[in-house]
């Protein structure tokens, strides 16, 4: 059974200044299955984010349906654990209670949540650091923060939101191999939107192509690059070469 199943599925938002109907998304058509790592990569504004967030349970579609695991999504839930650009932490709170916060939300006991804490603390190699706050790290270890805490409750499905795209380059790129680490052992579907062609091909398991508003997906590409991937590489290059001719805005307008 596929984890996610996209059916049919569109998005107006009404633009209530204008008095006009925004679409966002029409008649999208995705199948993720366990354990893939699909990248969307899409123009500003193509509905990247929409896509997300209707998967996260953020936001409900106009027409069509989302399913989890063969259930509509109808709200937010811990079977998805959600990362965003800011990794919004708690500034108060030490490392180790920010990665175990939905615990604390539960009522776990303190010595259950901090035992939990550690064993994400340790994934995303944070160890050493449980009782740092977040002001005293960098900007690519708070997104381990975040990572942690989204790993934490165990989740199938891991969306994430240009989750490097405000690091600098070599920080985004440690973290890219990081995240293929982490994501060869702790297992999972992720579900990763990104602007950048070379992140989309050095992560992925398939990169899903979004035209231009109104978004559509213009195409699934599977990636069987062997891991770690070489970005100077010839297949590496064509791959790319391909999807920047899809990503062209007179070619994919007429898509
Ligand atoms: N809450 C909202 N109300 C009105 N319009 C919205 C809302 N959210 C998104 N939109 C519009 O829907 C379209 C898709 O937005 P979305 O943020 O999903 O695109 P994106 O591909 O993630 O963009 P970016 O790459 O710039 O983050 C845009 O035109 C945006 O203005």
């Amino acid at each position: 059974m596929a984890t996610i199943d996209i059916r049919g599925v569109s998005k107006l938002f009404r633009d209530s200044k204008r008095n006009v109907d925004v679409a966002a998304l029409t008649d999208v058509d995705l199948t993720v299955r366990r354990n893939e790592f699909i990248c969307l990569l899409g123009p500003s504004g193509c509905g990247k984010s929409t896509l997300l967030n209707m998967i996260a349970g953020f936001e409900t579609p106009t027409s069509g349906e989302v399913l989890v695991d063969g259930q509509a999504v109808a709200g937010p839930g811990s079977d998805r654990g959600v990362v965003f650009q800011q990794a919004n932490l708690m500034p108060w709170l030490p490392v180790w209670e920010n990665v175990a916060f939905h615990l604390k939300l539960r009522g776990g006991l303190k010595a259950v949540r901090r035992e939990q804490a550690q064993r994400y603390i340790d994934l995303v190699g944070l160890t050493g650091f449980e009782n740092h706050y977040p002001s005293e790290l960098s900007g690519g270890m708070n997104q381990r923060v975040g990572i942690a805490r989204a790993l934490l409750m165990n989740p199938g499905v891991i969306l994430m939101d240009e989750p490097f795209g405000a690091l600098d380059e070599q920080t985004r790129m440690d973290m890219q191999t990081e995240l293929i680490r982490i994501w060869e052992r702790h297992q999972g579907t992720i579900v990763f939107v990104t602007h950048g062609v070379d992140e989309a091909l050095t992560l992925g398991t398939h990169v899903a192509v979004m035209s231009a508003r109104p978004g559509r997906i213009a195409e699934i590409i599977q990636i069987d690059l062997p891991r770690p991937r070489d970005v100077t590489g010839p297949r590496f290059n064509e791959m790319k070469r391909h999807i920047l001719h899809l990503l062209r805005p007179g070619r994919v307008a007429a898509a």
